[in-house]
């Protein structure tokens, strides 16, 4: 072999070599950049593992409390086994409660302990056939610790439970180890001792291995194979991980559904995560009496799904009465938590798809939630609305052939409104609104007759007409009404061209008194104008035309778009959905309207006028009758965020009361209604109809049968 031969070997094996370490390189690297990733995943899971610390403390201590809290069936979690709680740990029944409040505050320290548990991993599951899913649930639900998991969760350990098998004789658990596993038995038998002493022996269907588990404790006793056993296993991490994502993502849900409660949202974020960690869900049928008027009661509940409805009985009437429907995010079972711990009222599940409801009892509900304003200071006015309902009662027995027509008082969109007397009767007289169904379900308007109906049934205030009775046949629907013979506000402001500040003060004043009542109860009235607000005979102003009414879900938005084009909110038009903001608006419109006459928003063409509604007030020009004060509160009523409206703060419909522009009204003289009008219509006996315009008599055919009985609860 030449030099130039042996050189050239030696550099094809330094070539080599270079290879080979370029590739060890190029390894070290990837292992590198692997290790990089986990640090970076370990940092990740170390920063949420901090986020989560706090609640899943929270979480543990809780569920401990509630297994401590069992009381009397405590003294018999192995008696199913011919064992008792002496024998749990060789300790007197006193023991075994100090057993658990120091795991428990050991539960609480170790908390703090790095947990691998990621609550977002993926976890594995093994598929298995019914009869063992439902083996596993039986066992659990079987075992005194771990029977009050949520139905969830136990399904979740259902599906992550893996089999492993056991020969005859072999040690499956030993006392004083540290334990990471629990264990249903599908098959075989077992044998539990303790200290060398035989504690029991365990067969198919049972849970053991838990308490090292739950309260993080070495194993509390041995465990051998007696037979060869089959078993289904889960790691204490999976177990870990289902316990703590069920109870993070509840939790999560709970304050998440506390901050859209008005009456909650005020709260701490602190105080709301407390709540949120001891409301206990449960879902009532429709029918269940959730609470009993006359039971004791230690309990608070939140609608989160579904209605119920609040039946009072009343000793000189037979049945319960129906006093109102409350909805997702409202509360009750406050009194009796407050007063005399006797449940006042019926409440009644009143859904078809099940009401649930966030419970908390009497403890919890005076650390976290008996000082909020709105619960501390609730007020029922149980007994007007039973005077309401007894007022309605005169008319029950009434029949619709009883009732004579004098004369047509209005036209509205679904058909007439007549003035009516019953028989002979002449001393009094009712409005009767009379309604084509084929229109109503032509212009789709069903829901919106039923609403309109049940709203004005059940108002009871001054400033709003009252219906009595409704009567329904093939063809019409019947609203017998209280009449308000001074005539439609507009007819005046027709009459008059426009109403100076003080008179516009005095019907301004009877909407926001109306709008007071109906917002309290989470009414939106939507249909305000000056056709729609009538005189009684005194000259106060009422509100008539519930047809675009709307009972709200607190916190909650409706997208119907409805009202009259110059009165209706920027955000009603841009369908951004509205709530009871949109009756400020229309207030700022309607105070326009009355001291000039005119609508500031007002085209020819809806679609202009909705364009110069959304341009907004400050770009129409206030003439200069409008006052200073006046000019200042529709500004204010007129904003283009609802949110910044006046009425729609924390001082609600007070702020608008409290206007420089009602400077030394009497609010209080309006109210009891001895404050006199500005405008005394003249009415000279219940049959006066003088107050209105005249309307020919209704020569339209007859409209057709409407017999598909979408008006069943009219
Ligand atoms: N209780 C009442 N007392 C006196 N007049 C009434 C009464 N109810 C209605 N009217 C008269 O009938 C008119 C039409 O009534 P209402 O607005 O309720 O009907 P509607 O069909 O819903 O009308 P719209 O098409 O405006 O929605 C009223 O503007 C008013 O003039
Ligand atoms: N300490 C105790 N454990 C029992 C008894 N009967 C069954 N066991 C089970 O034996 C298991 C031993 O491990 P763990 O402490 O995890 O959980 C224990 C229980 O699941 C009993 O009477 N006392
Ligand atoms: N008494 C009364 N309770 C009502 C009314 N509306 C809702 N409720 C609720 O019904 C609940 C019945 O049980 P509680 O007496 O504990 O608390 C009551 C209130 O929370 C009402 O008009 N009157």
């Amino acid at each position: 072999m030449t030099t130039v031969d042996e050189l050239h070997l030696a550099l094809q094996e330094i070539c080599e070599e270079l290879q080979q370490r370029d590739a060890m390189i190029g390894e070290l690297e990837a292992q590198l950049r692997r290790k990089e990733a986990i640090i970076q995943d370990l940092k990740q899971e170390l920063e949420k593992y901090r986020v989560m610390v706090k609640p899943l403390t929270q979480q543990v201590s809780e569920r401990i409390r509630l297994v401590c809290e069992a009381g009397p069936s405590n003294k018999g979690v192995y008696n199913g086994e011919e064992n008792n709680i002496d024998r749990l740990n060789g300790r007197s029944v006193v023991d075994e409660k100090q057993t658990i409040d120091s795991t428990r505050s050991k539960r609480l320290a170790i908390s703090a302990e790095p947990t691998n548990a990621d609550y977002n991993a993926p976890l594995k599951k093994t598929p298995k056939n019914a009869l063992s899913k439902e083996l596993i649930k039986h066992a659990i639900l079987d075992n005194d610790f771990m029977k009050n998991l949520e139905p969830v969760q136990i399904r979740e350990i259902t599906d992550c439970m893996y089999p492993v098998e056991y020969a005859q004789d072999s040690l499956i658990i030993k006392e004083g180890e540290v334990g990471s596993v629990v264990f249903v038995m599908e098959e075989g038998k077992v044998e539990v001792t303790k200290e060398g002493k035989f504690l029991c022996s365990l067969g198919p269907g049972k849970v053991f291995g838990e308490l090292a588990i739950l309260y993080n404790c070495t194993r509390t006793a041995t465990v051998k194979a007696v037979n060869d056993c089959r078993l289904w296993a889960i790691e204490r991490q999976c177990f870990q991980t289902i316990m703590m994502r069920t109870g993070l993502v509840r939790q999560a849900e709970h304050t998440d559904f506390l901050k859209s409660v008005p009456t909650f949202r005020k709260l701490n974020e602190e105080t709301l995560i407390k709540i949120a960690d001891v409301l206990e869900e449960t879902t009532y049928s429709k029918g269940d009496y959730i609470i009993r008027q006359g039971a004791h009661g230690d309990t608070f509940f939140i609608i989160s799904k579904g209605k119920v409805q609040v039946t009072i009985k009343v000793p000189e009437l037979e049945e319960e009465k129906y006093i109102r429907t409350l909805y997702r995010g409202d509360f009750f079972g406050e009194k009796a938590l407050q007063g005399e711990d006797v449940r006042t009222a019926n409440i009644i599940a009143d859904d078809s798809e099940g009401v649930v409801c966030l419970i908390i009892d009497r403890e919890s509900f005076l650390q976290l939630i008996s000082n909020i304003d709105e619960i501390k200071q609730k007020r029922y006015d149980e007994e007007e609305i039973i005077e309401r309902k007894k007022l309605n009662e005169e008319f029950v027995h009434l029949k619709l052939t009883d009732l004579k027509v004098i004369a047509t008082i209005g036209v509205g969109g679904f058909g007439r409104v007549e003035l009516v007397k019953v028989n002979d009767d002449t001393a009094r007289t009712y409005a009767l609104k009379v309604m084509k169904k084929a229109q109503i379900v032509e212009t789709r308007q069903q829901q919106h007759i039923l609403s309109e109906k049940i709203i004005m049934e059940e108002a009871n205030c001054d400033f709003i007409v009252k219906l009595y009775r409704t009567f329904k046949d093939s063809k019409y629907l019947y609203m017998l009404m209280e009449v308000c013979l001074g005539g439609e506000l507009w007819t005046i402001l027709r009459d008059k061209g426009n109403f100076d500040d003080l008179t516009t003060r005095f019907y301004t004043a009877c909407v926001v008194e109306a709008f007071d009542y109906l917002h309290a109860r989470h009414i939106i009235y939507r249909d305000l104008k000056p056709e729609n607000m009538l005189l009684d005979i005194k000259g106060y102003v009422k509100l008539v035309d519930f047809g675009f009414a709307k009972k709200l879900q607190i916190g909650h938005k409706t997208w119907t778009f409805c009202g009259t084009p110059e009165y209706v909110a920027p955000e009603v038009i841009l369908n951004r959905g509205h709530d009871i903001s949109a009756d400020y608006w229309s207030l700022g419109v309607l105070m326009f309207e009355l001291l000039t006459g005119m609508p500031p928003f007002n085209c020819a063409d809806p679609m202009k006028t909705y364009n110069v509604i959304l341009k907004g007030i400050d770009a129409i020009d206030f003439p200069r009758t409008i006052s200073r004060n006046a000019l200042a509160l529709i500004k204010k009523l007129c904003r283009d965020n609802p949110a910044e409206r006046l009425g729609y703060q924390k001082g609600g419909i007070r702020d608008i009361q409290k206007h420089k522009w009602f400077d030394g009204f009497n609010w209080e003289g309006l109210r009891s209604r001895t404050l006199t009008p500005p405008i005394i219509p003249q009415v000279k006996d219940a049959l006066d109809i003088s107050n209105f315009d005249n309307y020919p008599p209704d020569m339209e055919r007859s409209p057709p049968d409407d017999n598909s009985g979408w008006d069943y609860n009219f």
